[in-house]
Protein backbone atom coordinates (compact mmCIF):
# COMPACT_ATOMS: atom_id res chain seq x y z
CA UNK A 1 0.00 0.00 0.00
CA UNK A 2 2.77 2.86 1.05
CA UNK A 3 4.55 1.51 -2.64
CA UNK A 4 1.48 2.66 -4.44
CA UNK A 5 1.05 5.67 -2.48
CA UNK A 6 4.80 6.10 -3.27
CA UNK A 7 4.77 5.80 -6.69
CA UNK A 8 1.79 7.52 -7.50
CA UNK A 9 3.20 10.53 -5.48
CA UNK A 10 5.87 10.32 -7.90
CA UNK A 11 3.71 9.96 -11.29
CA UNK A 12 2.07 13.21 -10.10
CA UNK A 13 5.50 15.53 -9.49
CA UNK A 14 6.58 13.86 -12.81
CA UNK A 15 3.48 15.59 -14.79
CA UNK A 16 3.30 18.58 -12.69
CA UNK A 17 5.09 22.19 -13.75
CA UNK A 18 6.76 24.63 -11.34
CA UNK A 19 4.97 27.36 -11.51
CA UNK A 20 7.33 29.38 -8.46
CA UNK A 21 10.60 28.12 -7.35
CA UNK A 22 12.13 28.02 -3.77
CA UNK A 23 13.63 31.59 -4.40
CA UNK A 24 10.28 32.92 -5.59
CA UNK A 25 8.04 31.23 -2.18
CA UNK A 26 10.40 32.49 -0.17
CA UNK A 27 10.49 36.21 -1.30
CA UNK A 28 6.83 36.20 -1.66
CA UNK A 29 6.69 34.82 2.39
CA UNK A 30 9.26 38.01 2.53
CA UNK A 31 6.84 40.37 0.92
CA UNK A 32 3.82 39.38 3.65
CA UNK A 33 6.29 39.49 6.66
CA UNK A 34 7.26 42.67 5.58
CA UNK A 35 3.80 44.15 5.41
CA UNK A 36 2.86 42.80 8.66
CA UNK A 37 5.86 43.95 10.15
CA UNK A 38 4.83 47.72 8.69
CA UNK A 39 1.55 47.50 10.36
CA UNK A 40 1.94 45.95 13.69
CA UNK A 41 5.92 46.68 14.19
CA UNK A 42 4.93 49.54 16.52
CA UNK A 43 6.70 50.90 19.75
CA UNK A 44 3.52 51.21 21.57
CA UNK A 45 2.51 47.38 21.66
CA UNK A 46 -1.06 48.47 21.45
CA UNK A 47 -2.50 45.49 18.83
CA UNK A 48 -0.68 42.66 20.12
CA UNK A 49 -2.29 40.70 17.72
CA UNK A 50 -3.20 36.83 17.81
CA UNK A 51 -1.57 35.02 14.89
CA UNK A 52 -3.58 31.71 14.31
CA UNK A 53 -2.64 29.22 11.50
CA UNK A 54 -5.38 27.33 9.60
CA UNK A 55 -4.12 24.04 10.23
CA UNK A 56 -3.01 21.05 8.28
CA UNK A 57 -2.05 23.59 4.75
CA UNK A 58 -0.78 26.36 6.68
CA UNK A 59 1.94 24.58 8.42
CA UNK A 60 4.79 25.22 6.37
CA UNK A 61 3.36 29.10 5.46
CA UNK A 62 3.15 29.44 9.50
CA UNK A 63 6.65 28.13 10.42
CA UNK A 64 8.39 30.59 7.46
CA UNK A 65 6.75 33.36 8.51
CA UNK A 66 6.69 33.25 12.13
CA UNK A 67 10.41 34.00 12.35
CA UNK A 68 10.00 37.05 10.75
CA UNK A 69 7.75 38.95 11.99
CA UNK A 70 9.50 41.33 14.38
CA UNK A 71 6.66 42.39 17.01
CA UNK A 72 5.07 41.15 19.65
CA UNK A 73 2.21 38.05 19.54
CA UNK A 74 0.64 34.82 20.25
CA UNK A 75 0.61 32.25 18.00
CA UNK A 76 -2.23 29.62 18.31
CA UNK A 77 -4.35 27.06 15.44
CA UNK A 78 -7.05 26.12 14.48
CA UNK A 79 -8.19 23.40 11.86
CA UNK A 80 -10.30 23.25 9.19
CA UNK A 81 -10.76 20.88 6.18
CA UNK A 82 -12.60 21.18 3.11
CA UNK A 83 -11.13 19.03 0.21
CA UNK A 84 -9.60 16.13 2.39
CA UNK A 85 -8.03 14.03 0.40
CA UNK A 86 -9.98 15.53 -2.81
CA UNK A 87 -9.21 17.95 -5.12
CA UNK A 88 -12.63 19.38 -4.98
CA UNK A 89 -14.04 21.73 -2.25
CA UNK A 90 -16.83 20.27 -0.10
CA UNK A 91 -18.67 21.36 3.12
CA UNK A 92 -16.19 23.26 5.94
CA UNK A 93 -14.94 20.44 8.72
CA UNK A 94 -13.92 22.13 11.94
CA UNK A 95 -11.27 19.93 13.43
CA UNK A 96 -10.20 22.56 16.12
CA UNK A 97 -12.32 25.24 16.79
CA UNK A 98 -10.47 29.13 17.89
CA UNK A 99 -10.45 29.29 21.56
CA UNK A 100 -12.79 32.03 23.31
CA UNK A 101 -10.03 33.98 24.01
CA UNK A 102 -10.41 35.40 20.60
CA UNK A 103 -12.54 37.91 22.04
CA UNK A 104 -11.69 41.33 21.67
CA UNK A 105 -8.04 40.48 19.81
CA UNK A 106 -6.66 41.47 17.02
CA UNK A 107 -6.46 37.93 14.98
CA UNK A 108 -3.98 37.32 12.37
CA UNK A 109 -5.39 34.34 10.12
CA UNK A 110 -2.83 32.93 8.29
CA UNK A 111 -3.51 30.17 5.26
CA UNK A 112 -1.13 28.61 2.38
CA UNK A 113 -3.97 29.26 -0.32
CA UNK A 114 -7.26 31.54 -0.83
CA UNK A 115 -9.25 29.54 -3.57
CA UNK A 116 -13.03 29.50 -3.60
CA UNK A 117 -12.73 30.97 -0.36
CA UNK A 118 -15.45 29.03 1.42
CA UNK A 119 -13.04 28.17 4.06
CA UNK A 120 -11.53 31.92 5.27
CA UNK A 121 -14.91 33.02 4.72
CA UNK A 122 -16.39 30.51 7.20
CA UNK A 123 -13.20 31.19 9.66
CA UNK A 124 -13.69 35.00 9.57
CA UNK A 125 -17.14 34.75 10.30
CA UNK A 126 -16.71 31.93 13.06
CA UNK A 127 -14.04 34.43 14.80
CA UNK A 128 -15.87 37.69 13.92
CA UNK A 129 -19.16 35.66 15.83
CA UNK A 130 -17.15 34.86 18.95
CA UNK A 131 -16.26 38.69 19.13
CA UNK A 132 -13.02 39.42 17.60
CA UNK A 133 -12.07 43.18 17.23
CA UNK A 134 -10.50 42.78 13.90
CA UNK A 135 -9.58 39.35 11.26
CA UNK A 136 -7.00 40.46 9.17
CA UNK A 137 -6.48 37.31 6.34
CA UNK A 138 -2.81 37.17 5.31
CA UNK A 139 -2.52 33.97 2.53
CA UNK A 140 0.55 33.00 0.88
CA UNK A 141 -1.04 32.33 -2.28
CA UNK A 142 -4.47 33.52 -4.04
CA UNK A 143 -5.89 31.78 -7.15
CA UNK A 144 -7.12 33.63 -10.17
CA UNK A 145 -10.64 32.49 -10.39
CA UNK A 146 -13.22 34.26 -12.72
CA UNK A 147 -15.81 34.54 -10.45
CA UNK A 148 -16.27 36.79 -7.15
CA UNK A 149 -14.99 35.25 -3.90
CA UNK A 150 -16.85 35.72 -0.85
CA UNK A 151 -13.86 36.97 1.13
CA UNK A 152 -10.71 38.85 0.32
CA UNK A 153 -7.28 38.07 1.99
CA UNK A 154 -6.12 41.59 3.30
CA UNK A 155 -1.96 40.91 2.38
CA UNK A 156 -0.99 38.38 -0.69
CA UNK A 157 2.30 36.02 -1.22
CA UNK A 158 1.58 35.29 -4.73
CA UNK A 159 -1.34 35.37 -7.33
CA UNK A 160 -2.03 32.01 -8.78
CA UNK A 161 -3.37 30.99 -12.25
CA UNK A 162 -6.58 29.33 -11.75
CA UNK A 163 -4.78 25.79 -11.73
CA UNK A 164 -4.73 22.80 -8.61
CA UNK A 165 -1.07 23.65 -7.23
CA UNK A 166 0.79 21.60 -4.61
CA UNK A 167 4.19 22.42 -2.62
CA UNK A 168 4.57 24.89 0.57
CA UNK A 169 2.12 23.21 2.96
CA UNK A 170 -0.48 22.31 -0.30
CA UNK A 171 -1.38 19.00 -1.05
CA UNK A 172 -3.07 16.51 -3.40
CA UNK A 173 -4.41 13.24 -2.50
CA UNK A 174 -2.43 14.10 0.84
CA UNK A 175 0.71 14.45 -1.19
CA UNK A 176 3.50 17.02 -1.95
CA UNK A 177 2.84 19.25 1.19
CA UNK A 178 6.50 19.18 1.53
CA UNK A 179 8.20 20.42 -1.71
CA UNK A 180 9.89 24.07 -1.51
CA UNK A 181 8.24 25.49 -4.84
CA UNK A 182 4.78 25.52 -6.12
CA UNK A 183 3.84 22.89 -9.04
CA UNK A 184 0.79 22.82 -11.15
CA UNK A 185 -0.50 19.67 -11.40
CA UNK A 186 -1.39 18.31 -14.52
CA UNK A 187 -5.56 18.66 -15.52
CA UNK A 188 -5.41 14.88 -16.69
CA UNK A 189 -4.00 13.86 -13.72
CA UNK A 190 -7.11 15.02 -11.42
CA UNK A 191 -10.10 12.89 -10.32
CA UNK A 192 -12.52 16.41 -10.91
CA UNK A 193 -10.94 18.64 -13.54
O1 LIG B 1 -10.71 28.73 -0.57
P1 LIG B 1 -11.16 27.31 -0.46
O2 LIG B 1 -11.69 26.78 -1.78
O3 LIG B 1 -12.10 27.09 0.67
O4 LIG B 1 -9.86 26.43 -0.22
C1 LIG B 1 -8.81 26.83 0.61
C2 LIG B 1 -8.59 25.85 1.72
O5 LIG B 1 -8.33 24.56 1.18
C3 LIG B 1 -7.17 24.01 1.78
O6 LIG B 1 -7.50 23.28 2.92
P2 LIG B 1 -7.95 21.75 2.86
O7 LIG B 1 -9.42 21.66 3.04
O8 LIG B 1 -7.37 21.11 1.62
O9 LIG B 1 -7.26 21.14 4.11
P3 LIG B 1 -5.68 21.17 4.44
O10 LIG B 1 -5.42 22.52 5.01
O11 LIG B 1 -5.51 20.08 5.44
O12 LIG B 1 -4.93 20.93 3.15
C4 LIG B 1 -6.34 25.23 2.15
O13 LIG B 1 -5.45 24.95 3.20
C5 LIG B 1 -7.36 26.25 2.52
O14 LIG B 1 -7.66 26.23 3.91
O1 LIG C 1 -4.96 24.31 -5.58
C1 LIG C 1 -4.99 23.78 -4.46
N1 LIG C 1 -4.03 22.90 -4.06
C2 LIG C 1 -4.03 22.29 -2.85
N2 LIG C 1 -4.96 22.52 -1.94
C3 LIG C 1 -5.95 23.37 -2.26
N3 LIG C 1 -7.01 23.74 -1.53
C4 LIG C 1 -7.69 24.60 -2.27
N4 LIG C 1 -7.12 24.78 -3.46
C5 LIG C 1 -6.02 24.01 -3.49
Amino acid sequence: MQEFHAERARTLLNNAEEIFDGAAVQAAVRQVADKLNARFDRLDNAAFPLVLGVMGGAVVFTGNLLPQLRFPLEFDYIHVSRYGDDDQGGNVVWKVIPRPSVAGRIIIVLDDILDEGETLAQVKQRLLDMGAAEVVIAVFADKALKRSKPVKADIVGLSIPNKFVVGFGMDVYGYWRNLPGLWAIRPEDLKQR
